[in-house]
């Protein structure tokens, strides 16, 4: 690409590098190193989540080197920066989990506030985890310029007694050496090869769930996510990001061209048809929005009930991220659903190419390990699942995959925990039983706040062979690593008066995942003479700073737990400014 195709006039860019009132501007990119032929280039943002927080950042600055080489071979100037990340594998089962899903925001908002301030025309960025992806695509999409994403790459996964691992087992030890079948000198083996590389948790977790949605969705080029992290081959698609960005700008392909209704369908695809994590279901949503697209978590639903289950990963299933990449990756999954009239084809995507065009002569059969056929899914409906009911009327999520039939219904008594805290002391001391229905509320995105993921209590549950005999169900979130009759996202949440904060001790809670249905055997009448008593919102520990300013922006999970309203979503402006 020719820098001399670009007209300055139609470029935000201009305003930091044209005519005389910028010669102070200017000085500050002599400054940097900058020739006076590339401060009159396009200046592409190069947004990093790199970070030594954890290990699915740490790879991305070597990639975002390889994307400004991509950029500079096609005649843009890149400008790299980084923004903040906070990492769910560390800042899981304790109070640091509840700034995670508020980082997806600040995250966005930070992006958002980079490229409008230095006035970056386009944007190529990179993010290695589960907030990190979402709050990038976010930004893109609020941002409307063009824009590629690159994921950093899932982790490898490690070797323990002879088979493949990852941090999901290293949590489920924890419960296993509570029950005393595990000892404490095994766990130690474990937690020192589960993780052995750079790259985000290796499962079909959150990190490589919204990996897969960014290549369906067309924020991402074909194969891009595939590669584990410390593969250097990754920079290769790296490269080609940087110059996909620049054939963007100058075709002006927008990020709202890619994301639409149509694609943000294809996303959930991918997602039920791998067993993706339920946290899909907050970041479509979110995605959405940002795009002023109506598309909720009951919406994301509806996807999964028509969408077979047939990609066998982690947690519910065998294999890990890079098994899959092995076998054809994310295109090859894409490519099968195409064919089966399952993705739309004329979906724009970040190669400027429709997604049949780039799915072209893309292999589109099983290979009968991680892939089953189409027609021989593991399951005929998605592997996470919807559920409404008068117990959940906004809704509710649960990954199903690995699930029997049998296992997809439960019913029995509440017994309920006002916070995380006290649920995971509870089964940590065995202080439940077979049959129950564990309820954790208080745990929303207002209530909480953050709606924190609770895979320790979820994984205790596991490791103690207990994870099939009891449900649980809560306001806040799952990790993506979660398994069990887990239902997360119960919306309303409690802190608002959601049904969920009327339960008592011994209440029968129904759960049916085929039928999508979620109920507590409480009449009307009873539950409004319950909510007549209810005490209001439990008071939090933030009466201020950032989870303080977020629980009082935050709206329901039903919607993705954004923290601007609808309307913005129509009213962003950047591109055209
Ligand atoms: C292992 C699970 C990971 C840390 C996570 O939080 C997710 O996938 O959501
Ligand atoms: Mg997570």
């Amino acid at each position: 690409m020719d820098a001399k195709t670009f007209d300055k006039s139609r470029l935000v860019s201009r305003h930091v590098t044209e005519g005389p009132s910028r010669a102070p501007h200017r000085s500050y990119f002599y400054a940097m190193g900058l020739t006076e032929e590339e401060i009159h280039r396009p200046f592409i943002g190069v947004a990093t989540c790199w970070n030594e927080a954890a290990p699915c950042n740490i790879a991305l600055n070597r990639q975002a080197q390889a994307v400004k080489l991509g950029v500079k071979e096609a005649k843009g100037t890149p400008r790299e920066f980084t923004t903040i990340t906070v990492t769910d594998g560390i800042a899981m089962g304790h109070e640091g989990m509840r700034s995670s899903l508020a980082s997806r925001e600040a995250i966005a908002d930070t992006v958002e506030l980079t490229m409008r301030g230095h006035a970056y025309d386009a944007i190529v960025g990179l993010a290695g985890c589960d907030k990190s992806l979402p709050g990038m695509m976010m930004a893109m999409v609020r941002l409307n310029t063009p824009s590629v994403f690159v994921y950093g790459g899932s982790i490898l996964p490690g070797r323990f007694e002879g088979r493949d691992v990852t941090v999901q087992d290293v949590f489920e030890a924890v419960g296993r050496e509570q029950a005393g079948t595990l000892s404490a000198c095994e766990l130690e083996k474990l937690e020192k090869v589960a993780c052995p590389s750079a790259g985000a948790c290796g499962g079909q977790f959150t990190a490589n769930t919204m990996a897969c949605v960014s290549e369906a969705i067309g924020l991402a080029l074909l194969n891009s996510s595939g590669a584990p992290a410390p593969y250097e081959s990754r920079d290769a698609f790296c490269e080609a990001s940087g110059r996909a960005v620049m054939e963007l700008l100058a075709r002006n392909i927008r990020a709202r061209d890619v994301v639409t209704i149509k694609s943000l369908e294809n996303a959930a695809r991918v997602v039920a048809c791998t067993g993706g994590s339920t946290n899909a279901g907050l970041h479509l949503p979110a995605i959405a929005h940002e795009a002023g697209i109506r598309f909720d978590l009951l919406d994301v639903c509806e996807v999964f009930k028509s969408t077979p289950y047939f990609v066998d990963l982690k947690p519910g299933g065998k294999y890990v991220a890079k098994d899959l990449y092995e076998v054809g990756g994310v295109p090859r999954v894409l490519r099968m659903l195409l064919d089966k009239g399952l993705l739309h084809g004329d979906c724009m995507t970040a190669s400027g190419q429709t997604m049949a065009q780039a799915l072209e002569g893309v292999e589109g059969t099983a290979d009968g390990k991680v892939i089953h056929s189409i027609e021989k899914p593991l399951s005929k409906t998605g592997g996470v699942v919807g559920l409404k009911g008068n117990l959940a009327p906004e809704g509710a999520i649960v990954k199903v995959a690995g699930m029997t039939g049998k296992e997809m219904s439960f019913e029995g008594p509440a017994r309920v925990f006002e916070c995380e805290e006290d649920a995971f002391e509870a089964v940590k001391k065995r202080q439940y039983e077979e049959g129950e229905v564990i309820v954790i509320r208080n745990e929303g995105p207002k209530g909480g706040p953050g709606m924190r993921e609770m895979l320790s209590t979820t994984a205790a549950l596991s490791g103690q062979g207990m994870g099939k005999k009891v449900a649980l169900i809560t306001d806040g979130r799952f990790s993506g690593a979660t398994r069990g009759f887990c239902v997360g996202h119960v919306g309303p949440e409690a802190a608002v008066g959601g049904p969920i904060a009327l339960i008592r001790n011994g209440d029968v809670i129904k759960l049916n995942a085929k039928k999508g249905t979620i109920e507590v055997k409480l009449s009307a009448k009873e539950l409004k003479a319950r909510r007549k008593e209810w005490a209001g919102q439990r008071e939090t520990l933030y009466g201020s700073g950032a989870l303080w300013k977020y629980a009082q922006l935050v709206g329901g999970a039903k919607d993705g737990a954004v923290t601007h309203p609808g309307k913005d979503g129509e009213r962003h402006v950047y591109a055209d400014l």
